[in-house]
């Protein structure tokens, strides 16, 4: 691939994003990620996977010098497209995708990392969605997501003065989960991703399709589905294996059926 890397290791499926200067998200690059979650889904092997960004940024955003080569209305409304089917494609992955940011993550930077099930930031990363210094909107789904982390107020400050938020304060408002000083962020979201790949691949599962119901607002809907993933989970050998080890007293040994 020419925009990212690619390292499966200890289960883990590492995507570096590797555009320079910025790692802006150019169509090339949102191609590349596509391709690199077909290989991630197809493999069982991998059981969680990591994005983060070589260089100064996770990512300043789509790339603006290609918005120039799109000629009307239908070509952004496909360039937004094509984004946001990523973006819910990864949303809705059955394996947890984890965000490591640190310097920036800017307009569809950070709608690529809203998509992800967890975000671990540096302390003096700037998060934010830009897109109206440039006299836009967000393209990608942005204006969806981040209300849906921070609610309406602070986003619509966020979008309509265009000012980033810190790391540190991305936790405070539930965007990002933790915040670390910048050199320890990968380091932190790396063992956080073993920590969710000791797990049950079947559970684990499970649980994130639970929580699209609850991103979604269809709360009945995934009391019902819960219920039954519950009866399913319980039934399944690793739930068989995480009860029997619980009442003997060991560590359970999970072969993710
Ligand atoms: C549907 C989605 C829509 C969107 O995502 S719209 C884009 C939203 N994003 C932005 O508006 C962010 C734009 N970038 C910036 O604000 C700044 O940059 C940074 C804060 C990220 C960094 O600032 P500093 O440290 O002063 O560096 P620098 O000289 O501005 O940038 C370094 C190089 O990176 C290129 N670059 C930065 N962001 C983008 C981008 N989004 N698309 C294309 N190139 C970008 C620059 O041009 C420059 O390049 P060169 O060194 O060749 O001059």
């Amino acid at each position: 691939m020419d925009y990212l890397l690619l390292e499966k290791k200890e289960r883990i499926a590492v995507i570096t994003l590797n555009r320079a200067p910025a790692n802006a998200l150019s169509s090339g690059l949102i191609k590349e990620l596509g391709e690199a979650f077909d290989s991630i889904e197809s493999d069982a092997e991998v059981k969680a996977v990591l994005i983060h960004g070589e260089g100064r940024f996770f990512s300043a955003g789509a790339d603006i010098k290609e918005f120039t080569t799109v000629k009307d209305e239908e070509g952004f409304a496909e360039l937004g497209k094509y984004g946001q089917d990523l973006f819910d494609r990864i949303e809705n992955f059955r394996k947890p995708v984890i965000a490591a940011i640190h310097g920036a993550a800017l307009g569809g930077g950070l709608e690529l990392a809203m998509a992800c099930h967890i975000r671990y930031v540096a302390e003096d990363a700037k998060l934010g969605l830009p897109e109206l210094t440039l006299g836009l909107v967000p393209g990608f789904a942005g204006s969806q997501r981040l209300p849906y982390y921070v609610g309406t107020a602070k986003a619509a400050e966020m979008l309509l003065t265009s000012d980033p938020i810190s790391g540190k304060d991305a936790v405070a408002f539930g965007l990002a989960s933790a915040a670390y000083p910048a050199d320890q962020v990968y380091e932190k979201a790396y063992n956080l991703a073993l920590k969710t790949a000791a797990k049950s691949a079947v559970s684990v599962s499970f649980t994130l399709e639970l929580l699209q119901y609850a991103r979604q607002g269809r709360w009945s809907e995934g009391a019902v589905k819960e219920r039954e993933l519950f009866g399913k989970a319980f039934m399944s050998a690793d739930g068989q294996e995480g009860i029997t080890a619980f009442i003997e007293k060991r560590k359970p040994e999970f072969k993710d059926r």
